[in-house]
């Protein structure tokens, strides 16, 4: 195609060369004189521009004539764009509230400039756009700033529905319990959870195949209960961490014949911080030496008593292996579930939480969704996380094809747009486009980096949040490395609560920190203290992205000092570890006047001859210090990097041993 001449484009619009070139001018497109080509985009753009101020002046000459001239505009779009140029000119307001998508024409008129000077200014940033063209809320903000206008975003509807809404008691009706079991490795979850789901099977569908969805459904003297499939306290608190309540009676199960273990103490401590009921199942009581009476005794001095004993948990002998006792756990979960008088309301838009979502090969992404509020029907838009789209088919836990769900209901959704993550809300929209107006938003939102940053608590901001009165609890997780420093910086922490703030244990714990430390600090918003031990690797990234405060100690006086300090508002922070490396011990030397020498090998990181060295074991630290050598081959050397084998002595410290971790790092100061 052939460029046009300027005085060519002039004639097609009905203008002067001279006021071509001028507004070709205010566009920073340099021409010589008439004769001169134009780019085609350019041409466009101008063609658009010309128009449009020719259309606005026709406009205004019909204004004019018009004798009417409180008219209201026709466009509505325009009554807004007025209305708001008035207000401007009321009170010389520099600040102006846009739609987080505003059209270049728009926005011309909402800051009282010519829209070609927006043009230009979007094509120093490389954006060719006609006068037309939305715009999002970033790009107009920074124009908008280059012409010391402030503009916010207008506030959406959209974000209406993330709000809590509360439900007239009238509208509300009972609804199922949701059940999750937990309990140490091996105690018998996942044997639990079959036995229920055989024993309602063979009353209600015997030969029928259940399908997995993630949860289940049983039904006991008419009454429904619902199963989490996945066993375990990560999973709830990993969903907890993500804002989504999804259980409301934890099944604690303790194998009668090895008693209450590690991960059975979290688990009742991650029911406790969640604050849910809690019903002790002793599992196993078939076999020979079950002692349900020792269970009892050991959760005793946890805070669970039985019954019988004055306390109000209630405890149930089980054999899921023998089928012994599962109808009167069945029948307790019921009591418990009457007594917290679970409601909701069925006539509303839904409301659920994503439990488990996979992608099909047929079907396109699947999402078990247990509906909370409301009942979600067939056709409803929806949306969870910026996932969006309209519901296509609903499956109950059996399988079966439904057009409707209700509270308490885990269905099998199709017809989002893309696998949302499980603890996502899943939200009933009145249409598909709106589901899709609300994920474009949360798209932009995610854009931006505060997005997604959690206001978390943390040793240094304690003092300030205390002020702001936005601190009443300060829930603490501690691991140490045996149990009696766990009970004694227990004890030393919780006598440090003053008027103001309440110093809580949520959670105390022999080990090192793991992955499910630092999701239920991020579930509770808690602080995590490592006395003698640290985070493992993953813990530690897991820690950096939720921003979980972690601090590791190695004398008790240090950890109840800087809490203290924290809450006078006196911790200053000057020093900080940076971890440079970590080294695995593969083999031995016993070197005659040299000691223990470490043949290690670098799993990450780097070690330099000036790193102090914290020996770990089994994630425990027994020693720390500083290196003697570091030598690869024969040869001393500054420093080895990861995917090397080096030999190291450490400075009066020879107790070393195979598969210890040597975790190198240095102490510098913090810049102010
Ligand atoms: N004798 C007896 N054995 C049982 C009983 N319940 C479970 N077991 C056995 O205990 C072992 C562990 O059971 P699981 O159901 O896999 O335990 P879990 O708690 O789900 O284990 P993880 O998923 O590894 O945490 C299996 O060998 C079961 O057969 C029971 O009531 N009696």
């Amino acid at each position: 195609m052939t460029k046009l001449r300027v005085y060519e484009l002039a004639k097609e619009l009905g203008i002067s060369s001279k006021k071509l070139i001028e507004t070709l001018e205010d566009l920073d497109v340099v021409v010589k004189n008439h004769m001169s080509t134009i780019d085609d985009d350019i041409a466009k753009l101008v063609t658009e521009l010309i128009e449009e101020e020719s259309g606005k002046s026709n406009k205004k000459k019909a204004a004019q004539a018009s004798d009417d001239k409180k008219a209201e505009p026709a466009d509505k779009e325009e009554k807004k764009v007025l209305t708001a140029k008035n207000e401007k000119a009321e009170d010389k307001q520099k600040t102006i509230t846009v739609p987080s998508k505003i059209s270049v024409k728009d926005l011309g008129a909402l800051l009282g400039i010519e829209p070609v000077k927006i043009i230009k200014r979007l094509m120093n940033y490389g954006l060719m756009v006609n006068i037309n063209a939305e715009i999002d809320f970033e790009s107009a903000k920074k124009i908008a700033n280059e012409f010391d206008v402030d503009i916010v975003e207008e506030k959406q509807d959209n974000e209406e529905f993330m709000l809590e809404e509360v439900d007239d008691p009238k509208d509300l009706k009972p609804r199922p319990p949701v059940v999750t079991v937990m309990g140490h490795v091996d105690h018998g979850k996942t044997s639990l959870l079959d036995a229920i789901r055989q024993t309602n099977v063979t009353q209600q569908e015997a030969g029928g195949i259940t399908q997995h969805i993630g949860a289940s459904e049983v039904e006991v003297n008419g009454k429904k209960i619902v199963f989490l499939d996945t066993p375990g306290h990560e999973a709830f608190t990993a969903m907890r961490a993500r804002g989504a309540k999804v259980t409301d009676i934890a099944i604690l199960v303790v194998a009668a014949d090895d008693g209450v273990m590690p991960q059975t103490v979290e688990a009742l401590n991650h029911a406790k911080a969640a604050d849910i009921p809690i019903i002790v199942a002793i599992n196993k009581i078939d076999k020979p030496n079950a002692n349900p009476e020792r269970i009892k005794q050991q959760l005793s001095d946890y805070g669970l008593i039985p019954e019988e004993w004055g306390g109000d948990t209630i405890f149930v002998n089980v054999s899921a292996k023998a089928r012994i006792g599962i109808e009167q756990l069945l029948e307790m979960i019921l009591l418990v579930a009457e007594m917290q008088e679970l409601k909701a309301n069925y006539n509303c838009r839904a409301r659920g939480v994503i439990i488990e979502a996979k992608l099909d090969k047929g079907r396109g992404p699947i999402a078990t969704v247990l509906v909370q509020r409301g009942t979600l029907k067939l056709g409803d838009g929806i949306v969870a996380g910026t996932a969006y789209g309209k519901v296509r088919a609903l499956f109950d836990s059996h399988g079966k094809r439904i057009k409707s769900a209700g509270p308490s209901t885990p269905v099998e959704v199709l017809g989002l747009s893309e696998v949302p993550t499980a603890g996502d809300i899943l939200l009933a929209v009145s249409s598909e486009k709106e589901a899709k107006s609300i994920s474009d938003e949360r798209k932009n939102l995610q854009k931006e980096p505060e997005y997604d940053t959690p206001q978390r608590i943390s040793l240094d901001k304690l003092f300030e949040k205390m002020q702001k009165g936005e601190v009443k609890d300060l829930n603490l997780i501690v691991k140490a490395d045996t149990q009696g420093s766990v009970e004694a910086i227990k004890q030393a922490l919780e006598k440090c609560s003053n008027d103001q703030v309440q110093v809580k244990i949520i959670h105390g714990g022999v080990g090192a920190i793991t992955e499910s430390d630092v999701m239920l600090a991020s579930a509770s918003n808690a602080i995590i203290i490592g006395f003698n031990v640290r985070p493992d690797p993953n813990a530690k990234k897991m820690a950096e992205k939720e921003q979980i405060d972690i601090r590791t100690y190695r004398i008790i006086y240090d950890v109840v000092d800087d809490i203290q300090a924290a809450m006078e508002g006196m911790l200053e922070p000057e020093y900080e570890e940076v971890v440079q490396g970590r080294a695995e011990v593969r083999t031995l030397f016993k070197v005659p006047s040299v000691g223990t020498v470490a043949g290690c090998f670098v799993t990450d990181g780097k070690i330099t001859r000036n790193s102090q060295i914290r020996v770990i074991r089994q994630g425990i630290v027994i020693h720390e210090g500083k290196i003697a050598s570091l030598k690869r081959f024969k040869d001393d050397v500054r420093e080895v990097a990861s995917g090397y084998e080096c030999g190291i002595a450490l400075e009066r410290f020879n107790d070393i041993k195979e598969q210890d971790i040597l975790e190198a790092f240095v102490v510098r100061q913090v810049k102010e």
